[in-house]
């Protein structure tokens, strides 16, 4: 099911303020979309819109092609998946897996044999093959998580909504349900927008990540473009570590104001005057005192240790320590405590905020 949101305009009830200023989605059939920014971005508010539990004063809606019908139609093509949207205690995990096709009206209820085939079809697809009799108290946090998603399967919907679904959990199983949501969605062939706090999460399961601030869309990219062409200093600095450094560009040179960083060359489309530059850790370079001899060692290093596949450090600048780090791997042997300048040409520039080189 694809979705389309158009010039979405929702207030706060009883006032001016908007919780949703004029946000426009294309999100084609089967695409995989997570929406992250800051609390109170909007994200929620958004995903309730699309779901239809909250109404917008302006703009448009579009599933498929078309407004929204009725409740019932959109309870059945659309399954969500709540952070606190519990199971429901006191029915087993059959029965709440199969609630929304034991409340349809008679003549559009599967009968008692083919919805207990289509419990029984989640609970294998869903990994938890033996639990149906089971009641959710019995349930790790990881299996129940399992169970609200099968819920939200069970009427066949064509479109999955995920508020922060996996947030409860710990790091290592939802490592592994993030995996494993990831190939459902392709096996299903569904549309899925996925609410979360996770970065990290964000760039290895979504195909496109939309970036929300203050009501708006900031920025909708993959991860890879998101990463290489942040448009906002916010956005660069939400997706990850990212050490700034001001500046002046002078005669097409950005020149630091802090010792120990060697000025570099920018487009000749850079207006002269005070930028800012941002880069993540493992793209600053360390460069020797001897290949800038004339200017006197001005930072020491200070090894972090090794970690995912980087040697991380941190340059000790006359105010201030900036992380930095190198591929485990390279030939490159930064000495504990050497000392030496660093090189941070491959910085993106940026002026009141906005990408500018
Ligand atoms: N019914 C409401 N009345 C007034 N303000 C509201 C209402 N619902 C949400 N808000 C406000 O709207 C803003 C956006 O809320 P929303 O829950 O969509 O943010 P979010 O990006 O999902 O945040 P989080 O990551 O913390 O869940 C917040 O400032 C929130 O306080």
């Amino acid at each position: 099911m694809s979705v389309q949101v158009e010039h979405l305009v929702r207030y706060a009830p009883g006032s001016t303020q908007r919780l949703l200023n004029d946000v426009s989605l294309d999100v084609p059939t089967g695409a995989f979309v997570a929406l992250v920014g800051p609390s109170g971005a909007g994200k929620t508010t958004l995903l309730r819109a699309i779901a239809g539990l909250d109404t917008f004063e302006q703009g448009t809606l579009l599933l498929d092609g078309q407004t929204m019908g009725t409740m019932r139609d959109r309870a059945r093509k659309i399954g969500f998946v709540f952070q606190n949207y519990a199971l429901f205690p006191h029915m087993t995990v059959a029965k709440n897996i199969a609630f929304g096709l034991d409340v349809l009206p008679r003549s559009e209820r599967p009968s008692r044999s083919a919805i207990a085939a289509r419990v029984q079809e989640l609970l294998d697809l869903m990994q938890i093959p033996d639990a149906g009799a089971s009641y959710p108290a019995r349930l790790s946090g990881g299996q129940r998580q399992r169970v609200a998603l099968a819920r939200a399967l069970a009427t066949g919907p064509k479109l999955l909504l995920l508020d922060e679904p996996f947030g409860a959990l710990d790091p290592i199983v939802r490592r592994s349900i993030r995996t494993w949501l990831k190939a459902l969605h392709e096996r299903l062939g569904l549309t899925t927008i996925l609410v979360t706090h996770d970065q990290d999460e964000a760039v290895e399961i979504a195909d496109r990540i939309v970036v929300m601030q203050h009501g708006q869309i900031v920025q909708d990219a993959t991860p890879e473009d998101l990463n290489r062409n942040p448009q906002t200093a916010f956005v660069m600095e939400f997706l990850g570590e990212a050490p700034s450094f001001n500046g002046v560009v002078q005669d097409s040179l950005m020149i630091p104001d802090e010792a120990g960083l060697l000025p570099f060359a920018v487009n000749a489309s850079v207006s002269p005057g005070p930028i800012t530059a941002m880069l993540r850790p493992y793209e600053i370079q360390i460069c020797s005192p001897d290949e800038r001899s004339a200017q006197e060692p001005a930072l020491s290093l200070i090894a972090e240790g090794s970690r995912n596949g980087y040697r991380h450090y941190r340059a000790q600048l006359a105010e201030r320590s900036v992380p930095f780090s190198i591929p485990d791997c390279t030939e490159n042997t930064v000495e504990i405590q050497a000392s030496g300048f660093l090189d941070i040409s491959r910085a993106r520039l940026f002026r009141d905020g906005e990408r500018c080189g």
